[in-house]
This record gives structure tokens, sequence and C-alpha cells, in this order.
């Protein structure tokens, strides 16, 4: 595991897009294609403008979301909803495949059967080239939340939480297929983070982000939130 401190959340964010076009360079001039899952809340969006930026064959790349809330096409409190907000005024929208979490189907569960099919046609492998992660001041992951049954999954790749959580339900990818990604990159700022930040680091199994694969990992984080690390 590998973690690298900057001084500001704009350079965490411009370097964790540059992180990410590397590898996506690398991944398809090995292999033809890039896959990755891209987290929601707030931390992500300059990341993505960032990377946005980028000149890549973005044809080859196929983004997936780490997770979202139940919440209706369009609404703010939807990861998406974002997502296209950050890549509004650049070619993406039309040139990435993008694969939302169908979150307004009528069957939930049957969506994310099949949105855990999705990955696996795509991938082949059943692994994404990169997950992104970020962790929330009460140390969950995605929505892998504290105290909720959806921590218990084993057996299936995508997952809705069983309790609504900051008002809604939501869908997630689980354990299993986060933590055996190709790379897993964390990207925290924020001096509200830096508690989450060294139990994580500490792989205290008591927060969601604890149990997550310290292999193949990379924590792009700010000095503010690296000052309780020990
Ligand atoms: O609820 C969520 O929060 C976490 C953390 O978001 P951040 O903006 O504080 O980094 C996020 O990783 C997750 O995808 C999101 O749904």
């Amino acid at each position: 595991m590998e973690i690298r401190t900057f001084q500001s959340a704009s350079e965490v964010a411009k370097e964790a897009a540059d992180y990410i076009a590397d590898r996506i360079r690398e991944n398809i001039a090995k292999k033809g294609i890039f896959t990755m899952a891209i987290s929601g809340g707030r931390t992500p969006w300059e990341m993505i403008k960032a990377l946005a930026a980028h000149d890549l064959p973005w044809e080859k790349v196929f983004l997936f979301q780490v997770d979202e809330r139940i919440a209706p096409d369009g609404h703010p409190d939807r990861n998406l909803t974002q997502l296209f907000k950050s890549i509004e005024d650049t070619k993406l929208p039309t040139r990435l495949n993008i694969f939302p979490m169908h979150v307004v189907a009528e069957d939930l569960d049957q969506a994310c059967l099949e949105y855990s099919e999705s990955i696996r046609r795509i991938t082949e492998t059943g692994k994404l080239d990169l997950i992104h992660l970020g962790i929330g001041t009460d140390g969950h992951t995605a929505s892998l939340i504290p105290g909720d049954e959806v921590l218990q999954v084993v057996d299936r790749d995508v997952a809705l939480t069983g309790n609504p959580y900051q008002g809604r339900y939501r869908m997630t990818l689980t354990y299993p297929l986060i933590n055996q990604a190709e790379k897993i990159l964390w990207v925290i700022t924020g001096e509200e983070k830096a508690e989450m930040l060294n139990r994580l680091l500490h792989q205290d199994p008591a927060i969601p982000a604890g149990n997550i694969s310290q292999e193949h990992t990379i924590i792009l984080t700010e000095e503010s939130a690296a000052v309780s690390i020990n």
C-alpha cells in the first residue's frame, strides 16, 4: 500500500486524475480496454473534471458506479447526476461507456444481479481494473454503511443496503468485488477525515473502510487529512 500526501484538495484531485489517466493508457496498451468504478459523494467531481481534460481513447473506457442512492433519475441526491454534471461540457458523455446503476427498477434485487452481470460481461474476469473509493466521517466507504446488513454480503457483487442511510436506501458494490480489483485508489481530503484515514491505515475492522484490501492500493490525501496518522 502506498500513500501520497499533497498540500491541497485541488492537488489531490489533479494527482488522482493523472494516476487514473496513466492506468487507462497502460491497460489499453496491454488489453485494449479499461474498466473502472467511481464513487460518489462530494470529493470525486474535481478529479473527474481534471480527468476529462486528458486526451484519451474514451471509447475504450468502461465506467461503472461504486454506489448509488435509490432516487429518481436526475435527482441531485444521485451520484450519477453529479457525474454527468462534472462532464457536461466535455466530449465524455458521448464517448465514454457509462453503466448507470438501475436504481429506478421495479425489482431492485434483479437490478443488482444485472449490474454484476454487466461487470462480468465487460471485464470477462469479474475484476475491475480500478476502483476509486472515498471515506465518510463514520468510516463508511462505497455504501458499505456501519451496522448495515450489506456488510455481511459475501455471495453477491452488488447489493442493496438493508436500511436507509442519510435518507436513502443505496445500491453498492460489495466487499468481494471491491477487494479483488486490480487497483484500489482512495481519494481522501479534509481534516474531518483525519481520524478515519488513520483507522483505515490500521485496518480497523470496526469501520467498513478498514475491511478493504490494502493490496494493490494507493491513497492520495491532503496534509490536513493526514495529521492524525500514527
Ligand atoms: O455517501 C457517500 O460518501 C462516500 C464519501 O464521500 P466523500 O465525498 O466524503 O468522499 C463516498 O465514497 C460514497 O461513494 C458516497 O455514496
